[in-house]
């Protein structure tokens, strides 16, 4: 009689899992930005005052903290190259669908707040990479497995694939790159923090990103100026859900 009972227990349960809700940490922010929030309103100084409002408006939307969003849909004020969207990486191929960053919700207010910083100094923030998915990550690994420079899936992942991590350069006001010494995935030590022979001005540019990212809360990582881990985003599960746009 037990045994039955408990096989019936185990029944319901499997059936439930198989179900396959969605885990909070992997839900997607479906909700709607307010029409007064999507418009710039005249007199901001430089699109700050929007950004302002842009982050009140995430802060308190009804979404968790670790739940995915699109930045775009709640910011006007970032610049996009989503590099493995395009050809143009190191694979040598377009491994997403889409193009935009897809971030967790409490990443994506700390990039609106370094923006706003940015912003006031002329500059903004352009996106190489956002969230990236483990069999991605598995696919880079085939091309250049080199810890330092690509994050092992095998082991702990990259923090890309928890939502956790952006690769990021600044723009000037018309969306010029700011010369940072080298291009993005520059795969060498002339990327890495600790290397100097570069203008003062490339320093200069350098610094500028990483205390700004700092500030708020972005850890750099050693080899590569344009990675940055957001606080204690080893919290966030490995996800591995395709890229696909709204
Ligand atoms: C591949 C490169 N853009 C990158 O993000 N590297 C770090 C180390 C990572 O894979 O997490
Ligand atoms: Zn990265």
């Amino acid at each position: 009689m037990m045994d039955r009972i408990t096989y019936c227990l185990f029944l319901a349960v499997l059936i439930a899992s198989c179900q396959n809700p969605k885990r909070e940490s992997e839900k997607i922010d479906d909700t709607i930005k307010p029409e007064s929030e999507q418009r710039e309103v005249p007199g901001g100084k430089d699109g700050v005052d929007s950004e302002d409002r842009a982050v009140r408006s995430l802060a308190t939307a009804e979404l968790h903290d670790s739940s995915f969003v699109f930045i775009e849909k709640w910011s006007d004020d970032f610049v996009y190259d989503m590099k493995y969207a395009t050809t143009d990486n190191f694979i040598g191929k377009k491994v997403y669908d889409c193009d935009q960053c897809m971030i967790r919700k409490k990443v994506a207010l700390a990039l609106m707040k370094a923006n706003r910083d940015f912003m006031e100094k002329g500059y903004r923030i352009k996106f190489f990479d956002c969230y990236r998915p483990l069999d991605v990550q598995k696919i880079m690994w085939e091309v250049y497995p080199v810890e330092g420079y690509v994050a092992n899936p095998y082991t702990s992942g990259s923090i890309h694939n928890r939502g956790g991590a952006v690769d990021i350069t600044l723009v000037d006001n018309e969306e010029n790159e700011l010369d940072m010494g080298t291009g993005f995935d520059h795969f060498g030590e002339e990327a890495h923090h600790a290397y100097r022979h570069l203008p003062e001005k490339v320093l200069g540019n350098r610094k500028l990103l990483k205390d700004i990212m700092e500030k708020h809360g972005f850890k750099p990582i050693r080899t590569e100026w344009w990675h940055y881990n957001f606080g204690e985003s080893r919290a966030f599960a490995l996800s591995n859900f395709p890229t696909k746009c709204d």
